[in-house]
Protein backbone atom coordinates (compact mmCIF):
# COMPACT_ATOMS: atom_id res chain seq x y z
CA UNK A 1 0.00 0.00 0.00
CA UNK A 2 1.45 3.24 -0.80
CA UNK A 3 2.01 5.84 1.92
CA UNK A 4 -0.54 9.12 1.69
CA UNK A 5 -0.46 12.54 2.98
CA UNK A 6 -3.50 12.94 5.81
CA UNK A 7 -3.69 13.05 9.17
CA UNK A 8 -3.97 9.53 9.88
CA UNK A 9 -1.36 8.19 8.17
CA UNK A 10 0.70 10.35 9.65
CA UNK A 11 0.14 9.47 13.33
CA UNK A 12 -0.25 5.93 12.30
CA UNK A 13 2.33 4.84 10.05
CA UNK A 14 4.98 7.21 11.01
CA UNK A 15 7.85 4.11 10.90
CA UNK A 16 6.45 3.34 7.22
CA UNK A 17 7.48 6.87 6.38
CA UNK A 18 10.71 6.47 7.94
CA UNK A 19 11.47 3.35 6.55
CA UNK A 20 10.57 5.04 3.12
CA UNK A 21 12.78 7.52 3.73
CA UNK A 22 10.42 10.60 4.27
CA UNK A 23 10.87 12.80 7.65
CA UNK A 24 7.16 13.73 9.54
CA UNK A 25 6.75 16.21 11.53
CA UNK A 26 8.21 16.22 15.35
CA UNK A 27 5.26 17.50 16.86
CA UNK A 28 1.82 17.36 17.99
CA UNK A 29 0.56 19.28 14.53
CA UNK A 30 -2.97 19.80 15.15
CA UNK A 31 -2.66 21.05 18.61
CA UNK A 32 -0.69 24.00 16.43
CA UNK A 33 -3.03 24.41 14.43
CA UNK A 34 -5.78 24.63 16.89
CA UNK A 35 -3.54 27.68 18.73
CA UNK A 36 -2.91 28.98 15.30
CA UNK A 37 -6.55 29.77 14.78
CA UNK A 38 -7.22 31.40 17.73
CA UNK A 39 -4.20 33.66 17.90
CA UNK A 40 -2.55 34.00 14.66
CA UNK A 41 0.67 35.04 14.35
CA UNK A 42 1.73 34.80 10.29
CA UNK A 43 -0.26 35.19 7.61
CA UNK A 44 1.00 34.24 3.86
CA UNK A 45 -0.60 35.56 0.74
CA UNK A 46 0.75 33.24 -2.46
CA UNK A 47 0.69 29.80 -1.20
CA UNK A 48 2.77 29.03 -4.21
CA UNK A 49 5.74 26.33 -4.67
CA UNK A 50 8.11 28.73 -3.02
CA UNK A 51 6.55 29.08 -0.08
CA UNK A 52 5.60 25.69 -0.01
CA UNK A 53 9.27 25.10 -0.27
CA UNK A 54 10.41 27.72 1.91
CA UNK A 55 8.95 29.59 4.18
CA UNK A 56 6.69 26.73 5.45
CA UNK A 57 9.51 24.58 6.18
CA UNK A 58 11.10 27.72 7.74
CA UNK A 59 8.13 28.03 10.41
CA UNK A 60 8.48 23.95 10.86
CA UNK A 61 11.75 24.01 11.72
CA UNK A 62 11.23 26.57 14.04
CA UNK A 63 8.43 24.68 15.30
CA UNK A 64 10.50 21.56 15.62
CA UNK A 65 12.83 23.32 17.47
CA UNK A 66 10.48 24.76 19.90
CA UNK A 67 11.06 28.17 19.84
CA UNK A 68 6.80 28.80 18.26
CA UNK A 69 3.41 26.97 18.95
CA UNK A 70 2.07 28.74 15.95
CA UNK A 71 2.05 27.72 12.42
CA UNK A 72 1.09 30.11 9.23
CA UNK A 73 -2.41 30.83 7.64
CA UNK A 74 -2.59 30.72 3.86
CA UNK A 75 -4.40 33.07 1.84
CA UNK A 76 -4.14 32.15 -2.64
CA UNK A 77 -5.49 35.50 -4.00
CA UNK A 78 -5.35 34.47 -7.35
CA UNK A 79 -8.07 32.15 -9.29
CA UNK A 80 -5.11 29.33 -9.64
CA UNK A 81 -7.36 26.74 -7.90
CA UNK A 82 -4.05 25.74 -5.64
CA UNK A 83 -6.31 25.41 -1.98
CA UNK A 84 -9.41 23.34 -3.58
CA UNK A 85 -6.92 21.24 -5.77
CA UNK A 86 -3.82 20.79 -3.23
CA UNK A 87 -4.36 22.32 0.47
CA UNK A 88 -7.62 21.03 1.23
CA UNK A 89 -7.38 17.87 -0.26
CA UNK A 90 -4.66 16.61 1.90
CA UNK A 91 -5.48 18.89 5.20
CA UNK A 92 -2.70 21.45 4.26
CA UNK A 93 0.03 19.14 4.57
CA UNK A 94 2.48 18.48 1.77
CA UNK A 95 5.72 17.10 1.07
CA UNK A 96 8.66 19.12 0.29
CA UNK A 97 11.52 17.31 -1.73
CA UNK A 98 14.54 18.36 -1.85
CA UNK A 99 16.26 17.24 -5.19
CA UNK A 100 20.77 17.13 -4.10
CA UNK A 101 23.49 17.67 -6.77
CA UNK A 102 24.58 13.36 -6.08
CA UNK A 103 20.63 12.77 -7.44
CA UNK A 104 19.62 11.57 -3.50
CA UNK A 105 16.14 13.13 -2.35
CA UNK A 106 15.45 14.69 1.16
CA UNK A 107 11.80 14.61 1.74
CA UNK A 108 9.95 15.72 4.80
CA UNK A 109 5.86 16.07 5.28
CA UNK A 110 5.34 19.92 5.89
CA UNK A 111 2.54 20.19 8.91
CA UNK A 112 3.41 23.64 9.75
CA UNK A 113 0.41 25.51 7.88
CA UNK A 114 -2.44 25.51 10.27
CA UNK A 115 -5.12 26.68 7.71
CA UNK A 116 -5.51 27.52 3.83
CA UNK A 117 -8.02 30.24 2.50
CA UNK A 118 -9.14 31.04 -0.91
CA UNK A 119 -10.46 34.18 -1.53
CA UNK A 120 -11.76 33.86 -4.89
CA UNK A 121 -14.94 34.78 -5.12
CA UNK A 122 -15.78 33.61 -1.07
CA UNK A 123 -17.51 35.97 1.88
CA UNK A 124 -17.09 33.55 4.26
CA UNK A 125 -13.25 33.69 3.52
CA UNK A 126 -13.15 37.58 3.70
CA UNK A 127 -15.21 37.36 6.81
CA UNK A 128 -12.16 35.13 8.36
CA UNK A 129 -9.76 37.37 7.26
CA UNK A 130 -10.71 40.42 8.43
CA UNK A 131 -10.95 38.51 12.11
CA UNK A 132 -7.28 37.64 11.19
CA UNK A 133 -6.60 40.66 10.48
CA UNK A 134 -8.37 42.49 13.92
CA UNK A 135 -6.29 39.91 15.39
CA UNK A 136 -3.58 41.48 17.67
CA UNK A 137 -1.42 38.32 17.69
CA UNK A 138 -0.85 38.96 14.36
CA UNK A 139 2.79 39.92 13.51
CA UNK A 140 3.28 39.98 9.44
CA UNK A 141 1.68 38.48 6.21
CA UNK A 142 4.13 37.96 3.63
CA UNK A 143 3.95 37.48 -0.08
CA UNK A 144 4.87 35.65 -2.25
CA UNK A 145 2.59 36.25 -5.28
CA UNK A 146 4.35 37.01 -8.27
CA UNK A 147 5.37 40.73 -9.52
CA UNK A 148 1.90 40.90 -11.47
CA UNK A 149 0.11 40.63 -7.82
CA UNK A 150 1.53 44.04 -6.87
CA UNK A 151 0.67 46.03 -10.44
CA UNK A 152 -2.35 48.34 -10.36
CA UNK A 153 -2.06 50.08 -13.40
CA UNK A 154 -1.15 49.52 -17.72
CA UNK A 155 1.32 49.94 -20.00
CA UNK A 156 0.61 53.75 -19.96
CA UNK A 157 1.16 54.11 -16.55
CA UNK A 158 -2.91 54.70 -15.82
CA UNK A 159 -5.01 52.51 -12.94
CA UNK A 160 -6.12 49.49 -14.85
CA UNK A 161 -10.04 50.19 -14.99
CA UNK A 162 -11.23 46.88 -13.42
CA UNK A 163 -8.77 47.74 -10.65
CA UNK A 164 -10.29 51.42 -10.59
CA UNK A 165 -13.79 49.81 -10.83
CA UNK A 166 -12.71 47.93 -7.96
CA UNK A 167 -11.25 50.28 -5.68
CA UNK A 168 -14.10 52.57 -6.39
CA UNK A 169 -16.61 49.67 -5.08
CA UNK A 170 -15.17 50.72 -1.47
CA UNK A 171 -14.02 48.38 1.48
CA UNK A 172 -15.52 45.00 -0.43
CA UNK A 173 -14.27 42.39 -0.80
CA UNK A 174 -11.90 42.19 -4.23
CA UNK A 175 -9.92 39.70 -6.24
CA UNK A 176 -6.74 42.13 -6.45
CA UNK A 177 -4.82 41.18 -3.85
CA UNK A 178 -3.50 44.80 -3.30
CA UNK A 179 -6.89 46.01 -2.80
CA UNK A 180 -7.61 43.24 -0.23
CA UNK A 181 -4.57 43.91 1.74
CA UNK A 182 -5.63 47.92 1.59
CA UNK A 183 -9.22 46.98 3.23
CA UNK A 184 -7.92 44.56 5.28
CA UNK A 185 -5.31 47.17 6.80
CA UNK A 186 -8.17 49.54 7.36
CA UNK A 187 -9.99 46.58 9.53
CA UNK A 188 -6.79 46.52 11.80
CA UNK A 189 -7.04 50.19 11.86
CA UNK A 190 -10.06 50.57 12.93
CA UNK A 191 -9.68 47.62 15.78
CA UNK A 192 -6.91 49.49 17.39
CA UNK A 193 -4.64 50.59 14.96
CA UNK A 194 -2.08 47.86 15.97
CA UNK A 195 1.16 47.44 14.80
CA UNK A 196 1.84 45.00 11.69
CA UNK A 197 5.15 44.09 9.15
CA UNK A 198 3.88 43.58 5.72
CA UNK A 199 6.98 41.51 3.95
CA UNK A 200 7.16 40.95 0.02
CA UNK A 201 8.96 38.14 -0.80
CA UNK A 202 8.67 38.27 -4.44
CA UNK A 203 11.82 38.68 -6.66
CA UNK A 204 12.28 42.68 -7.18
CA UNK A 205 14.63 45.62 -5.70
CA UNK A 206 12.64 47.55 -3.08
CA UNK A 207 9.76 44.65 -2.98
CA UNK A 208 8.89 46.37 0.18
CA UNK A 209 8.69 49.58 -1.54
CA UNK A 210 6.64 48.62 -3.94
CA UNK A 211 4.11 46.74 -1.68
CA UNK A 212 3.63 49.85 0.43
CA UNK A 213 3.21 51.90 -2.61
CA UNK A 214 0.29 49.84 -4.11
CA UNK A 215 -1.50 49.46 -1.00
CA UNK A 216 -1.27 53.71 -0.44
CA UNK A 217 -2.64 53.82 -3.86
CA UNK A 218 -5.55 51.90 -3.06
CA UNK A 219 -6.05 53.91 0.06
CA UNK A 220 -5.88 57.73 -0.76
CA UNK A 221 -7.83 56.59 -4.00
CA UNK A 222 -10.40 55.93 -1.12
CA UNK A 223 -9.46 58.36 1.13
CA UNK A 224 -10.43 61.03 -2.17
CA UNK A 225 -13.97 59.62 -2.48
CA UNK A 226 -14.69 59.78 1.65
CA UNK A 227 -14.46 56.02 2.00
CA UNK A 228 -11.52 56.20 4.50
CA UNK A 229 -10.45 58.98 6.74
CA UNK A 230 -6.63 60.44 6.71
CA UNK A 231 -6.00 58.87 10.22
CA UNK A 232 -6.15 55.90 7.90
CA UNK A 233 -3.26 57.06 5.87
CA UNK A 234 -1.42 58.16 8.67
CA UNK A 235 -1.51 54.39 9.96
CA UNK A 236 0.22 52.75 6.92
CA UNK A 237 2.97 56.06 6.63
CA UNK A 238 3.63 55.36 10.51
CA UNK A 239 6.85 53.25 11.10
CA UNK A 240 5.99 52.38 14.39
CA UNK A 241 2.78 51.00 13.32
CA UNK A 242 2.96 49.91 9.96
CA UNK A 243 6.29 48.52 8.29
CA UNK A 244 7.35 47.27 4.44
CA UNK A 245 10.60 45.72 5.18
CA UNK A 246 12.55 44.87 2.10
CA UNK A 247 14.32 41.40 1.76
CA UNK A 248 15.63 39.11 -0.63
CA UNK A 249 14.55 35.65 -1.14
CA UNK A 250 16.34 33.12 -3.34
CA UNK A 251 15.78 29.30 -3.32
CA UNK A 252 15.28 27.85 -7.05
CA UNK A 253 11.66 25.67 -7.12
CA UNK A 254 10.50 24.75 -10.18
CA UNK A 255 7.32 23.53 -10.41
CA UNK A 256 6.34 20.03 -9.32
CA UNK A 257 7.87 17.37 -12.03
CA UNK A 258 6.46 14.30 -13.73
CA UNK A 259 9.59 12.69 -13.05
CA UNK A 260 10.42 13.28 -9.39
CA UNK A 261 6.06 11.89 -9.43
CA UNK A 262 7.56 8.65 -10.81
CA UNK A 263 10.47 8.31 -8.23
CA UNK A 264 8.15 9.07 -5.61
CA UNK A 265 5.97 6.78 -6.11
CA UNK A 266 8.46 3.95 -6.55
CA UNK A 267 9.60 4.68 -3.54
CA UNK A 268 6.05 4.13 -2.24
CA UNK A 269 4.35 7.54 -1.73
CA UNK A 270 1.23 7.64 -3.55
CA UNK A 271 0.35 11.13 -3.10
CA UNK A 272 2.32 12.03 -5.97
CA UNK A 273 -0.30 13.32 -8.35
CA UNK A 274 0.07 15.92 -11.06
CA UNK A 275 -2.46 18.53 -11.61
CA UNK A 276 -3.05 20.62 -14.01
CA UNK A 277 -5.39 23.58 -13.14
CA UNK A 278 -6.29 24.42 -16.86
CA UNK A 279 -5.12 23.07 -19.89
CA UNK A 280 -1.39 23.99 -20.49
CA UNK A 281 -1.77 25.59 -16.95
CA UNK A 282 1.25 25.18 -14.08
CA UNK A 283 1.61 21.89 -12.90
CA UNK A 284 0.80 21.71 -9.17
CA UNK A 285 1.01 18.54 -6.62
CA UNK A 286 0.71 17.49 -3.16
CA UNK A 287 4.17 17.61 -3.31
CA UNK A 288 7.13 20.51 -4.07
CA UNK A 289 10.01 19.96 -5.53
CA UNK A 290 13.34 22.50 -4.96
CA UNK A 291 16.78 22.38 -4.89
CA UNK A 292 18.97 22.50 -1.67
CA UNK A 293 20.73 26.52 -1.78
CA UNK A 294 18.55 28.83 0.36
CA UNK A 295 19.17 32.24 1.29
CA UNK A 296 16.48 34.53 3.03
CA UNK A 297 17.36 38.00 4.32
CA UNK A 298 15.15 40.49 5.73
CA UNK A 299 15.34 44.34 6.82
CA UNK A 300 14.63 43.44 10.95
CA UNK A 301 11.65 46.02 11.12
CA UNK A 302 9.03 44.51 12.81
CA UNK A 303 6.36 46.80 14.64
CA UNK A 304 4.87 43.95 16.30
CA UNK A 305 7.63 41.01 16.66
CA UNK A 306 8.36 38.38 14.49
CA UNK A 307 9.25 34.87 14.79
CA UNK A 308 13.28 33.77 15.73
CA UNK A 309 13.49 32.96 11.82
CA UNK A 310 16.90 33.45 12.46
CA UNK A 311 17.37 30.50 13.95
CA UNK A 312 16.64 28.64 11.14
CA UNK A 313 19.01 30.72 9.02
CA UNK A 314 17.26 33.62 7.89
CA UNK A 315 19.13 37.02 7.64
CA UNK A 316 17.73 39.88 9.60
CA UNK A 317 19.57 43.00 9.08
CA UNK A 318 19.87 46.81 8.23
CA UNK A 319 18.08 48.28 4.80
CA UNK A 320 21.11 48.54 2.80
CA UNK A 321 22.31 45.26 3.53
CA UNK A 322 19.48 43.88 1.83
CA UNK A 323 19.48 46.39 -0.94
CA UNK A 324 23.04 45.15 -1.83
CA UNK A 325 22.18 41.60 -1.35
CA UNK A 326 18.84 42.15 -3.67
CA UNK A 327 20.74 43.81 -6.36
CA UNK A 328 23.25 40.88 -6.29
CA UNK A 329 20.93 38.38 -6.91
CA UNK A 330 18.04 39.86 -8.56
CA UNK A 331 19.68 42.14 -10.59
CA UNK A 332 22.80 40.68 -11.51
CA UNK A 333 24.10 36.96 -10.09
CA UNK A 334 20.70 34.86 -11.03
CA UNK A 335 17.82 36.27 -11.90
CA UNK A 336 18.93 37.95 -15.53
CA UNK A 337 21.11 34.95 -15.97
CA UNK A 338 17.63 32.59 -15.70
CA UNK A 339 15.91 35.09 -17.88
CA UNK A 340 18.48 35.37 -20.75
CA UNK A 341 18.28 31.47 -20.19
CA UNK A 342 14.78 31.46 -20.49
CA UNK A 343 14.54 33.13 -23.72
CA UNK A 344 17.48 31.98 -25.23
CA UNK A 345 16.51 28.48 -24.41
CA UNK A 346 12.75 28.68 -25.99
CA UNK A 347 14.10 29.90 -28.95
CA UNK A 348 16.73 27.31 -29.08
CA UNK A 349 14.41 24.14 -27.94
CA UNK A 350 15.37 23.44 -24.57
CA UNK A 351 13.39 22.34 -22.26
CA UNK A 352 15.86 22.04 -19.18
CA UNK A 353 18.04 24.77 -17.61
CA UNK A 354 20.64 21.88 -16.98
CA UNK A 355 21.01 20.85 -20.58
CA UNK A 356 20.87 24.39 -21.63
CA UNK A 357 24.52 25.02 -19.22
CA UNK A 358 26.18 21.84 -21.13
CA UNK A 359 25.61 24.26 -24.70
CA UNK A 360 28.95 26.06 -24.60
CA UNK A 361 27.54 29.95 -25.95
CA UNK A 362 24.34 29.65 -23.29
CA UNK A 363 27.24 29.03 -20.46
CA UNK A 364 29.39 31.81 -21.94
CA UNK A 365 26.69 34.15 -22.52
CA UNK A 366 25.30 33.75 -18.43
CA UNK A 367 28.92 34.48 -17.46
CA UNK A 368 29.13 37.11 -19.95
CA UNK A 369 26.02 38.11 -18.07
CA UNK A 370 27.34 38.03 -14.69
CA UNK A 371 30.81 38.27 -14.55
CA UNK A 372 31.69 41.16 -17.36
CA UNK A 373 28.29 42.68 -17.40
CA UNK A 374 26.72 42.81 -14.31
CA UNK A 375 29.26 42.40 -11.72
CA UNK A 376 30.74 46.28 -12.17
CA UNK A 377 27.67 47.22 -10.18
CA UNK A 378 27.46 45.25 -7.59
CA UNK A 379 28.42 46.27 -3.71
CA UNK A 380 29.75 43.30 -1.62
CA UNK A 381 26.92 43.16 0.84
CA UNK A 382 29.25 41.65 3.30
CA UNK A 383 27.33 39.06 4.36
CA UNK A 384 27.00 36.89 1.13
CA UNK A 385 30.17 36.73 -1.05
CA UNK A 386 29.04 37.86 -4.45
CA UNK A 387 31.73 35.99 -6.38
CA UNK A 388 31.16 33.26 -4.48
CA UNK A 389 27.37 33.13 -5.12
CA UNK A 390 27.77 33.51 -8.57
CA UNK A 391 30.27 30.61 -9.32
CA UNK A 392 27.72 28.57 -7.22
CA UNK A 393 25.32 29.55 -9.31
CA UNK A 394 26.48 29.20 -12.76
CA UNK A 395 28.82 26.00 -11.51
CA UNK A 396 26.62 24.60 -9.31
CA UNK A 397 22.72 25.13 -9.34
CA UNK A 398 21.99 25.96 -12.85
CA UNK A 399 23.93 22.69 -13.93
CA UNK A 400 22.26 20.48 -11.15
CA UNK A 401 20.39 17.55 -13.54
CA UNK A 402 18.02 16.97 -10.64
CA UNK A 403 16.65 20.02 -10.74
CA UNK A 404 13.72 19.72 -13.33
CA UNK A 405 13.77 23.04 -14.74
CA UNK A 406 12.53 24.84 -17.32
CA UNK A 407 13.45 28.01 -19.88
CA UNK A 408 9.31 28.16 -19.66
CA UNK A 409 9.11 28.24 -16.67
CA UNK A 410 11.11 31.56 -16.09
CA UNK A 411 10.33 33.06 -19.57
CA UNK A 412 6.43 33.37 -17.56
CA UNK A 413 5.60 37.66 -17.38
CA UNK A 414 9.33 38.17 -18.90
CA UNK A 415 7.59 41.41 -19.25
CA UNK A 416 7.39 42.33 -15.56
CA UNK A 417 10.55 41.05 -14.71
CA UNK A 418 12.92 43.18 -17.27
CA UNK A 419 13.40 46.50 -16.20
CA UNK A 420 14.53 44.49 -12.57
CA UNK A 421 16.73 42.19 -14.15
CA UNK A 422 18.25 44.23 -16.41
CA UNK A 423 16.93 47.95 -16.27
CA UNK A 424 18.79 48.31 -13.04
CA UNK A 425 21.89 47.68 -14.41
CA UNK A 426 21.06 49.84 -17.12
CA UNK A 427 20.35 53.02 -15.04
CA UNK A 428 23.78 52.11 -13.05
CA UNK A 429 25.81 52.28 -16.40
CA UNK A 430 24.30 55.27 -17.22
CA UNK A 431 24.72 57.24 -13.59
CA UNK A 432 28.29 56.09 -13.15
CA UNK A 433 31.04 58.26 -14.44
CA UNK A 434 33.00 55.33 -15.34
CA UNK A 435 30.72 52.64 -16.87
CA UNK A 436 28.40 53.88 -20.61
CA UNK A 437 25.64 52.49 -21.20
CA UNK A 438 26.15 51.80 -25.17
CA UNK A 439 29.31 49.64 -24.10
CA UNK A 440 26.66 47.02 -23.35
CA UNK A 441 26.44 44.05 -25.22
CA UNK A 442 24.90 40.96 -23.85
CA UNK A 443 22.04 42.84 -22.13
CA UNK A 444 21.08 44.31 -25.41
CA UNK A 445 21.14 41.27 -27.13
CA UNK A 446 19.02 39.51 -24.38
CA UNK A 447 16.18 42.67 -24.82
CA UNK A 448 16.64 41.63 -28.67
CA UNK A 449 16.08 37.84 -28.23
CA UNK A 450 13.35 38.77 -25.82
CA UNK A 451 11.65 40.44 -28.74
CA UNK A 452 12.52 37.80 -31.18
CA UNK A 453 11.02 35.23 -28.71
CA UNK A 454 7.95 37.46 -28.65
CA UNK A 455 6.88 36.38 -32.41
CA UNK A 456 6.44 33.14 -31.36
CA UNK A 457 8.82 31.31 -33.83
CA UNK A 458 11.61 29.36 -32.79
CA UNK A 459 15.27 29.23 -33.81
CA UNK A 460 14.32 26.20 -36.68
CA UNK A 461 11.75 28.98 -38.00
CA UNK A 462 8.99 26.86 -36.43
CA UNK A 463 6.32 27.83 -34.70
CA UNK A 464 6.70 27.64 -30.72
CA UNK A 465 4.72 28.43 -27.48
CA UNK A 466 4.64 31.42 -25.43
CA UNK A 467 4.82 31.40 -21.61
CA UNK A 468 1.69 33.48 -20.46
CA UNK A 469 2.25 37.13 -19.62
CA UNK A 470 0.01 39.74 -18.88
CA UNK A 471 1.30 42.54 -21.09
CA UNK A 472 1.41 40.15 -24.19
CA UNK A 473 -1.06 41.12 -25.97
CA UNK A 474 -0.09 44.73 -25.53
CA UNK A 475 3.10 44.63 -27.20
CA UNK A 476 2.38 41.71 -29.49
CA UNK A 477 0.40 44.51 -31.50
CA UNK A 478 3.59 45.70 -32.08
CA UNK A 479 5.47 42.86 -33.04
CA UNK A 480 3.15 40.81 -34.89
CA UNK A 481 3.17 43.44 -37.60
CA UNK A 482 7.31 42.22 -38.08
CA UNK A 483 7.49 39.59 -40.59
CA UNK A 484 10.07 36.31 -39.86
CA UNK A 485 12.65 36.93 -41.91
CA UNK A 486 12.11 40.24 -43.47
CA UNK A 487 14.12 43.19 -42.18
CA UNK A 488 12.12 45.94 -43.82
CA UNK A 489 9.06 45.00 -41.98
CA UNK A 490 10.64 46.14 -38.22
CA UNK A 491 10.05 49.75 -39.31
CA UNK A 492 9.05 51.68 -35.86
CA UNK A 493 7.43 48.69 -34.66
CA UNK A 494 10.13 48.07 -31.81
CA UNK A 495 9.59 51.83 -30.74
CA UNK A 496 6.80 51.42 -28.48
CA UNK A 497 8.24 48.78 -26.42
CA UNK A 498 11.97 49.81 -26.21
CA UNK A 499 10.91 53.60 -25.25
CA UNK A 500 8.69 52.10 -22.42
CA UNK A 501 10.07 53.20 -19.38
CA UNK A 502 6.94 50.93 -17.19
CA UNK A 503 9.08 47.38 -19.31
CA UNK A 504 12.56 48.61 -18.57
CA UNK A 505 12.95 51.21 -15.81
CA UNK A 506 13.96 53.60 -19.12
CA UNK A 507 13.45 54.59 -22.60
CA UNK A 508 15.85 52.52 -24.14
CA UNK A 509 16.41 54.84 -27.06
CA UNK A 510 17.52 57.70 -24.90
CA UNK A 511 20.14 55.88 -23.73
CA UNK A 512 21.54 54.98 -26.33
CA UNK A 513 20.97 51.00 -26.62
CA UNK A 514 17.36 51.32 -28.70
CA UNK A 515 18.94 50.93 -31.83
CA UNK A 516 21.83 48.52 -30.61
CA UNK A 517 18.73 46.77 -29.64
CA UNK A 518 17.12 47.02 -33.07
CA UNK A 519 20.77 46.24 -35.19
CA UNK A 520 20.76 42.90 -33.22
CA UNK A 521 16.86 41.86 -33.39
CA UNK A 522 17.32 42.47 -37.42
CA UNK A 523 20.17 39.93 -37.10
CA UNK A 524 18.04 37.81 -35.10
CA UNK A 525 14.90 37.90 -37.23
CA UNK A 526 16.77 37.15 -40.46
CA UNK A 527 16.44 33.71 -41.04
CA UNK A 528 15.83 29.99 -39.26
CA UNK A 529 19.51 29.76 -37.27
CA UNK A 530 19.79 33.31 -37.22
CA UNK A 531 19.53 33.23 -32.62
CA UNK A 532 22.40 30.41 -32.25
CA UNK A 533 24.71 32.78 -35.41
CA UNK A 534 23.75 35.75 -33.72
CA UNK A 535 24.75 34.22 -30.11
CA UNK A 536 27.91 32.66 -30.91
CA UNK A 537 29.06 35.49 -33.27
CA UNK A 538 28.88 38.23 -29.92
CA UNK A 539 30.11 35.08 -27.95
CA UNK A 540 33.78 34.77 -29.68
CA UNK A 541 33.87 38.13 -30.82
N1 LIG B 1 9.95 29.58 -7.59
C1 LIG B 1 11.13 30.13 -7.38
O1 LIG B 1 12.18 29.59 -7.75
C2 LIG B 1 11.23 31.46 -6.66
C3 LIG B 1 12.41 31.76 -5.97
C4 LIG B 1 12.55 33.02 -5.39
C5 LIG B 1 11.51 33.92 -5.46
N2 LIG B 1 10.36 33.59 -6.11
C6 LIG B 1 9.27 34.59 -6.10
O2 LIG B 1 8.07 33.97 -5.71
C7 LIG B 1 7.06 34.19 -6.67
C8 LIG B 1 6.14 33.01 -6.70
O3 LIG B 1 6.86 31.87 -7.11
P1 LIG B 1 6.21 30.44 -6.97
O4 LIG B 1 7.21 29.48 -7.46
O5 LIG B 1 5.64 30.25 -5.63
O6 LIG B 1 5.03 30.55 -8.04
P2 LIG B 1 3.68 29.73 -8.10
O7 LIG B 1 3.16 29.93 -9.46
O8 LIG B 1 3.85 28.37 -7.57
O9 LIG B 1 2.74 30.50 -7.06
C9 LIG B 1 2.35 31.81 -7.27
C10 LIG B 1 1.27 32.19 -6.27
O10 LIG B 1 0.89 33.53 -6.54
C11 LIG B 1 -0.52 33.62 -6.71
N3 LIG B 1 -0.77 34.61 -7.74
C12 LIG B 1 -0.46 34.53 -9.06
N4 LIG B 1 -0.83 35.66 -9.69
C13 LIG B 1 -1.39 36.46 -8.76
C14 LIG B 1 -1.97 37.75 -8.79
N5 LIG B 1 -2.05 38.45 -9.93
N6 LIG B 1 -2.45 38.26 -7.64
C15 LIG B 1 -2.37 37.57 -6.49
N7 LIG B 1 -1.84 36.34 -6.39
C16 LIG B 1 -1.35 35.80 -7.51
C17 LIG B 1 -0.98 32.23 -7.13
O11 LIG B 1 -2.31 32.02 -6.75
C18 LIG B 1 0.00 31.34 -6.37
O12 LIG B 1 -0.48 31.12 -5.08
C19 LIG B 1 7.82 34.46 -7.96
O13 LIG B 1 7.11 35.23 -8.86
C20 LIG B 1 9.04 35.18 -7.46
O14 LIG B 1 8.78 36.55 -7.34
C21 LIG B 1 10.19 32.37 -6.69
O1 LIG C 1 9.87 33.27 -9.94
P1 LIG C 1 9.92 34.26 -11.06
O2 LIG C 1 8.88 33.98 -12.08
O3 LIG C 1 9.99 35.67 -10.60
O4 LIG C 1 11.31 34.03 -11.80
C1 LIG C 1 11.69 32.79 -12.32
C2 LIG C 1 13.03 32.37 -11.73
O5 LIG C 1 14.06 33.20 -12.21
C3 LIG C 1 13.02 32.44 -10.22
O6 LIG C 1 11.91 31.76 -9.72
C4 LIG C 1 14.28 31.82 -9.61
O7 LIG C 1 14.18 30.43 -9.67
C5 LIG C 1 14.45 32.28 -8.20
O8 LIG C 1 14.51 33.65 -8.12
C6 LIG C 1 15.64 31.65 -7.54
O9 LIG C 1 15.72 32.14 -6.24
Amino acid sequence: MLLKLGIDELITKKEQFAETGIKTPEYDFEKVWEVTEKEPTWLHFGGGNLFRAFHSVLQQHLIEKKEIDKGIIVVSSGNSGTIEKIYHPYHNLSLNVVMKADGTLDMEVIASVAESISTYNSPESWDRLKEIFRSPSLQLVTFSITEKGYDLRDLNGEIRESVRNDIFKGLMQSNHAMIMVAALLYERYQSGKVPLALVSTDNFSHNGDKLKEAVLTVASMWKEIGVVDNGFIDYINDETKITFPWSMIDKITPQSSEIVSEKLTELGFGSAEIIYTRPNGPAIAPFVNTEESEYLVIEDRFPNGRPSLEKVGVYFTKREVVDQVERMKVCTCLNPLHTALAIFGCLLDYTSIADEMRDKDLKALVEKLGYDEGMKTVTDPGIIDPIQFIKEVIEVRFPNPNIPDTPQRIATDTSQKLGIRFGETIKRYVEREDLNATDLTFIPLTIAAWCRYLMGINDAGEEMNISPDPLLNEVQQYINKIEFGNTDSIGTNLQPILSNQKIFGTNLYEIGLGTKIEEFFKQLIKEPGAVRKTLHHQIVS
